[in-house]
């Protein structure tokens, strides 16, 4: 509560599941899942391989039709012509002729075509500065480290600041040290931006650093065991006692998937 007597600010919900089933074909992935995220979340979800995670984040940005069920974002049926979603892969993906600056470039020309040429690259130096690339411009993907390149469609993935964020396994290919540093210049961009962000993750220590709400799903046909809350602020340090408390939870819940 604010020292004038105003309210505290109330959270919404950013996106709603409703009863949403997925099958392909006899196969089904997804049963009956009803879960919501509140804007400016950090949700993590975390499952056994073949769960849906991929299929969740796909259906979120309609690339497929649900069997059954609604997903609502922003409190109307989800679309990404209407609601601004950024989507960061397993694999950092780039085209390999354009520079690291014509890359980060290509999407923000997509989504906002009208803005003047002063304004694009106003934004693009912002973010070649937060995402730390600044001096690697004009460079091309094969010149850069594995670790740059997932920088690269981090910076992608924010130049548009979507207000959701999806990131499906963002950084399984990078080693520990690496990794942390961008757990923590993901942190340091969702504060900044104030995305909603669904980040799916193999790794449980990474969604106990991370997320505000770990989502844990169990094996085919899936649903939610348990939504666990991680109420320790950030930065996090990994081997408190509260943090190796949580992640001994999430643990003994995928331990019987
Ligand atoms: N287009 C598709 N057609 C048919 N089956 C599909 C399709 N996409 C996914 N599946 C199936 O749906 C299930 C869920 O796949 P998905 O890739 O979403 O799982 P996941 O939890 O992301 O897996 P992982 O942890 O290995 O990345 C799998 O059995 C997969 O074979």
């Amino acid at each position: 509560m604010s020292g004038n007597g105003s309210k505290p600010e109330e959270k919404k919900i950013k996106i709603r599941f409703t009863n949403f089933t997925k099958s392909f074909g006899d196969l089904l992935v997804l049963d009956n899942m009803n879960f919501s995220v509140m804007e400016n979340e950090f949700l993590c979800i975390v499952g056994p391989t073949g769960c849906g995670k991929t299929t969740l984040c796909n259906l979120i940005t309609t690339i497929y039709p649900p069997t059954s069920g609604e997903i609502e974002i922003n409190g109307e049926s989800a679309n990404p012509r209407r609601h601004n979603i950024s989507f960061v892969f397993q694999e950092p993906s780039a085209f390999p002729w354009r520079t690291l600056w014509d890359n980060v470039k290509f999407g923000l020309e997509i989504k906002e075509g009208s803005k003047s040429k002063e304004e694009i690259d106003e934004r693009l130096s912002e973010i070649f500065r937060m995402v730390k690339l600044k001096g690697f411009e004009e460079y091309y993907p094969h010149q850069i480290s594995m670790g740059m390149s997932q920088r690269v469609a981090i910076a992608r993935a924010f130049v548009t600041r979507p207000d959701l964020l999806l990131m499906d396994e963002p950084f399984g290919q990078l080693d520990i040290k690496t990794r942390f540093h961008m757990m923590d210049e993901i942190l340091r961009l969702w504060r900044e931006i104030k995305a909603t962000i669904i980040y799916v993750t193999h790794n449980l220590e990474e969604a106990v650093y991370l997320g505000q709400n770990i989502l844990v799903l169990t094996q085919k046909p899936t649903h939610i065991k348990e939504t666990v809350e991680v109420n320790l602020p950030h930065p996090r340090d990994y081997a408190s006692p509260e943090f190796i408390d949580i992640r001994k939870r999430v643990t003994e819940l995928v331990k019987w998937w």
